[in-house]
């Protein structure tokens, strides 16, 4: 396992096909999942030499957590689908890294179990808990109490998603539910019948800021939203309170045809102006990745699948290698680009190339990213 794509292929050649489409797939044609990687290949990176330093420094404060490096595990649901241990195995691999991971509201792991697995380790657990606002007040109310309780340190609200995503592989697949043994643990005696069904997981259309204004008085943990997109709602975030941006367009699985979250990147950042940290998810695979969006404003990157893949490719020793494997490229990429601190990377790094043919994967017609007048 020399990349993350190598995980990929052997997750793929493990899993039950259905599962493996189920992790790839993205709503409708597909064509933003395909553009969050392209985006990568299209920026450039331009060093700067003899600014050596022996050691280079990644670890992160964001929030109140501290973290080894700035890449984080952005909440992916059912870890059990694709191995016995699920989110206890993820927890304690991030947990050995160092690196914070959103445990997601769908996990087939209770919150509170994930937490004690990870302080049986004597670690310091630095995990935070991914929400969808429930239609049902006390439901949502419990959710946020399950997940105080077990030590979580902010709250990422998932603001996307008033409807779910067209997965259109799913569809054809007829995979609409867990398979019998598993379920949503931290759904598990909030309302009569199916008890921790995934059907129980109500997304909420009506949604809107006077609920982030109630969760704002409710909860005195950081709340990050995630899924936003538009600079206009980056603002308007600010002036409600929130305390960080999870720049998201759901890997690629909500609303089809959205930019690369790469591309809108800088004026996301821009609308923010620094108040509260921004991170960015969507198709990081690679150190030189993360030093991209790092360079153009994000405190930190997520990763989706790829925490997916490694699970089902080596379970809790498939997460730490990738982890570190990560780790590795990303240390590589500052010494080759002349820094030592995450701070040295700055926007001059980065590049739009000016002329030639586009580089890095192909991409459907229509997912073209004009970059040009967007980065400054
Ligand atoms: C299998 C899978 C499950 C996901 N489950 C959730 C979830 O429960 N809640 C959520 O907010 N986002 C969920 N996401 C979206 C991720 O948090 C993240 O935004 C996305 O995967 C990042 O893109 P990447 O996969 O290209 O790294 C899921 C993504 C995948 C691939
Ligand atoms: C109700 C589960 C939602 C999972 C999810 O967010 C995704 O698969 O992208």
């Amino acid at each position: 396992m020399l990349t993350v794509h190598d995980f990929e292929t052997a997750a793929r050649a493990k899993l039950d096909p259905v599962h493996a489409d189920f992790i790839a797939g993205g709503a409708r044609d597909e064509i933003t999942v395909r553009a969050n990687e392209a985006a990568f290949g299209r920026l450039q990176l331009l060093p700067r030499v003899l600014r050596g330093s022996a050691v280079r420094e990644l670890d992160i404060a964001l929030l109140g957590s501290r973290a080894s490096m700035p890449i984080l595990l952005s909440p992916t649901a059912f870890h059990k689908l694709v191995d016995p241990e699920g989110e206890l195995a993820t927890a304690r691999a991030a947990a050995a890294a160092g690196a914070i991971m959103i445990v997601s509201m769908a996990s087939t792991v209770a919150v509170g179990d994930i937490a004690d697995a990870v302080r049986a380790m004597g670690a310091d657990a630095q995990l935070w808990f991914q929400l969808y606002i429930q239609p049902d007040r006390e439901i949502t109310e419990t959710l946020i109490r399950r997940a105080t309780d077990a030590g979580c340190s902010a709250l990422v609200v998932t603001v996307d998603s008033p409807v779910l995503g067209a997965g259109e592989r799913n569809r054809r697949n007829g995979f609409h539910d867990l398979p019998p043994g598993l379920r949503c643990e931290n759904l598990v005696d909030l309302r009569d019948g199916e008890r921790g069904h995934v059907r129980q997981i109500a997304m909420s259309p009506e949604l809107n800021w006077q609920h982030i204004d109630w969760l704002r008085r409710t909860t005195s943990l950081p709340i990050v939203l995630k899924g936003v997109l538009h600079p206009e709602d980056a603002r308007l975030a600010v002036r409600h309170g929130v305390d960080g941006l999870l720049l998201s367009n759901h890997g690629g699985r909500q609303l089809d045809t959205v930019p690369a979250t790469l591309e809108l990147l800088p004026e996301f950042v821009a609308a923010v102006a620094g108040r509260i940290p921004v991170i960015l998810d969507g198709g990081v695979r690679r150190g030189t990745d993360a030093v991209k969006a790092l360079a153009l404003g994000a405190s930190a990157v997520g990763i989706g699948r790829p925490v997916m893949w490694a699970l089902a490719e080596g379970g809790e020793d498939g997460v730490r290698r990738l982890l570190e494997l990560l780790r590795d490229e990303l240390d590589d990429t500052l010494a080759l680009c002349g820094a030592s601190r995450l701070a040295d990377l700055t926007p001059e790094l980065v590049r739009v190339p000016t002329w030639g043919p586009t580089p890095g994967p192909a991409v459907a017609p229509g997912a073209d990213n004009r970059f040009g007048g967007v980065i400054e």
